[in-house]
């Protein structure tokens, strides 16, 4: 397995690309690495194919370069790469038994017919196909052969990485859940260098540990699940992330703090200075409380979700969720206040740390 490190990447589709605009990818400076599971995660559009296509080798960046383990492989086919990749829709041989198609990409690099036997076999058991080695991939369902092709990006330990592109849209529900924690402990057993594009935040959260996060060509951040509930970058990763989604609120920041109307917030450390940026809080549902102090609110609707209650409100004209226990009763005359641990400050979208934390810092 390999490192993988992306110098300066941007890719343009377009044949002269003039500005920022023009690029599915406008900057990635990035190093996977090895032996890491890693989820590029974001919207339909955001360019996750593309970084993934220009790992691979199926696609040369306009611009930068690519290193497996510091050697430069831009001009490298997929192949001369060795990287195994999973697609979106099975890519299996109709003609093969299931046994045969695993085998295959082993054969061809000339490993050992024992070694074959070994593999391929226990690549059938991960999978769940053991019984069917000998059925020829032809009858079998959209589930099944992607089974096949998961199977034969897993079958070979001497890859340098396994992309996989949305490998699981074919599958149904109750399998997807068992194949993503088969996956994640084929991580933990081999180590394997993993890059996962979803646009799914639960199959990203719970494959990888660290979560490459994309928007309009970019990544806004990259951290551990945890880290982008509790501290997101970005507002988008705020509110992409998480069910529902960080509220995120216009603030007035003066010397004595911020503010939403004439309502002070509370916040921990000091603010930085923010020139004439755009100041909003970010908090998740999961950090705000509706009782009887604080700012008063507006009960829009209750959304029952089973365990929990989703509350939307407004508090000086702007949409606020909050999450509460299912039985907890809401009050009459409600107001609504924020956990200072949840809060995130941000200006002009991005996050700010407060001063105490970063001494002395400016945003
Ligand atoms: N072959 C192509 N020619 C021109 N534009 C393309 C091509 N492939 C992708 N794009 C554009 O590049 C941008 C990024 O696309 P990409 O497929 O990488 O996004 P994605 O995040 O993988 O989206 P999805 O989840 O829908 O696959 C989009 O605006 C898309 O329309």
């Amino acid at each position: 397995m390999a490192r993988i490190d992306l110098n300066n990447i941007r890719h343009a589709y377009l044949p002269d690309p003039a500005s920022d605009d023009d690029y599915a990818l406008k900057k990635v400076q990035h190093t996977f690495d090895d032996g890491g599971a890693y989820a590029l995660l974001g919207p339909s559009g955001c360019g996750k194919t593309t970084l993934l296509n220009i790992i691979s080798g199926l696609l040369r960046p306009t611009e930068g370069e690519i290193l497996f383990d510091g050697r430069t492989v831009t001009d490298l086919s997929t192949e001369d790469r060795n990287i195994a990749q999973v697609f979106q829709f099975p890519v299996v041989y109709d003609t093969m038994t299931v046994y045969q198609n695993l085998a295959f990409p082993l054969r061809n690099r000339g490993v050992a017919v024992e070694e074959i036997e070994r593999r391929v076999r226990e690549t059938l058991t991960m999978i769940g196909l053991a019984d069917r080695a000998d059925q020829k991939a032809k009858g079998l369902t959209a589930d099944d052969k992607q089974k096949i092709a998961l199977g034969r990006g897993l079958v070979r330990s001497d890859v340098s990485a396994i992309l996989f592109d949305e490998p699981l849209t074919v599958i149904d529900p109750h399998m997807k859940w068992v194949l993503r924690s088969q996956l994640k402990e084929l991580h933990r057993r081999f180590a394997f260098t993993m890059v996962y594009v979803t646009h799914d935040q639960t199959e990203a959260l719970t494959f990888a540990d660290q979560v490459v996060v994309m928007n309009e060509g970019e990544i806004v951040q990259i951290g551990t699940p945890e880290a982008l509930f509790e501290r997101p970058n970005h507002t988008f990763v705020g509110y992409f992330i998480g069910s529902p989604g960080m509220n995120v609120l216009p603030v007035r920041i003066d010397g004595q703090g911020a503010h939403i109307g004439p309502h002070a917030i509370a916040l921990e450390g000091q603010i930085p200075q923010t020139r004439d940026a755009k100041m909003e809080l970010g908090v998740r549902p999961e950090y705000v409380r509706i009782g009887e102090e604080g700012i008063p609110a507006q009960i829009v609707r209750v959304e029952d979700t089973g365990r929990r209650k989703i509350v939307h409100a407004t508090i000086e004209g702007q949409p606020v969720a909050v999450i509460v226990a299912e039985g907890a009763a809401l009050p009459s005359d409600p107001h609504i206040s924020f956990d200072p641990a949840g809060i995130n400050l941000y200006a002009d979208s991005w996050r700010v740390e407060p001063v105490s934390a970063r001494r002395g810092g400016v945003a």
